[in-house]
């Protein structure tokens, strides 16, 4: 289990964490969440032992991890960090490049293993390529492999699909984080994305003002999300007699409290999302179909927020 004991830390003087603490337990998928500079990416520098600690203790089962003080390498064995910016060999081919930190002892079992790996970050194509002629999204992947290729007890992954287009990338995520739960591999990801959170993280937490303000199962925080801040991580939201309420709970129906009136529509794909105003508050609403600007309707708030 990673314990992250009340830790506290500052760059300069204002802390960017103060009083985090959260448990992982091994094989879990767990998400950190919050806006830019919340301290995502500190946070998994902390936890990989880059800085030392103003406060507070960090474990991975008996083990403290320590900073730069008690340790001249930075980074424990049994653990890989995948930073944003990728450190990788620009002049040797992706394959080795992901073998690079793997044992040439057994040659067959070497190419197997790479093998493997170009597989899960669906980069076969290109394993005699240099890494200098690939693209961000393809480099991104290459550090990816290379971080799993020694199979860490835990990874720490920060933005890991950034730079990966959309096409790939909802196939790219799946394979990766079953991957990780089929070898038991804890990791940790940090992420403004909620589609990296919502199907694969066992448990969340959300940064604001250098604290932890929510820390959950996704299902529950996203259910009842306890500030606007976490809802619209999730997506468009209203609030509605101090209630939070996404844009997919609102309906038309016939007659209600709610009347609103049209004020421009947003192709969605399979919706449409509405602008509408409420009292001269703007609110958003899902529909299926496009509405004229200047119609009068009514709304009404669905019981069931998964509906
Ligand atoms: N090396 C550094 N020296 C001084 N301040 C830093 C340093 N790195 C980060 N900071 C500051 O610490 C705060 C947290 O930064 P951090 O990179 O952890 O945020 P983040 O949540 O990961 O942001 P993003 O989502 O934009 O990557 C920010 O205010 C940032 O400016």
């Amino acid at each position: 289990m990673l314990q992250v004991k009340n830790i506290l830390f500052s760059y300069k003087k204002t802390p960017v964490l103060k009083a985090v603490s959260f448990n992982v337990n091994q094989g879990e998928h767990y998400s950190i969440i919050g806006e830019s500079g919340s301290g995502k990416s500190t946070l998994l520098k902390l936890l990989y032992g880059t800085y030392d600690l103003s406060e507070g203790q960090i474990f991975w089962k008996h083990e403290e991890i320590l900073g730069p003080k008690h340790n001249l390498i930075i980074g424990p064995e049994y653990m890989k960090y995948v930073a944003q910016e990728f450190d990788l060999m620009p002049f040797i081919t992706v394959a080795e490049n992901i073998g690079a930190f793997l044992s040439n002892f057994y040659p067959e079992e070497k190419k197997e293993r790479i093998k493997e790996l170009l597989n899960v970050v669906e980069l076969m194509p290109f394993a005699n390529t240099k890494v200098k002629y690939l693209s961000g999204g393809q480099k991104q992947r290459v550090a990816l492999a290379r971080a799993i290729a020694k199979q860490p007890e835990i990874i720490l992954l920060d933005e890991p699909f950034s730079h990966i287009d959309n096409f790939k990338k909802q196939s790219l995520r799946r394979s990766l984080f079953k991957y990780l739960k089929e070898k038991n591999i804890t990791c940790i990801v940090a992420t403004h994305d909620k589609e990296d959170v919502l199907p694969f993280s066992d448990q969340m937490i959300v940064l604001h003002d250098a604290e932890i303000i929510a820390n959950g199962k996704p299902e529950d925080i996203y259910n009842n999300p306890k500030t606007p801040l976490i809802a619209s991580f999730f997506g468009e939201f209203n609030t509605i007699n101090d209630k939070i309420v996404y844009a997919h709970q609102l309906e038309i129906v016939e007659k209600s409290e709610l009347k609103v009136t049209v004020v421009k529509c947003y192709f969605k794909g399979n919706y449409y999302l509405v602008e509408a105003d409420l009292d001269g508050k703007s609110i958003f609403f899902e529909h299926f179909k496009s509405l004229k600007p200047g119609l009068k309707t009514s709304l009404n708030i669905k019981k069931n927020k998964l509906q």
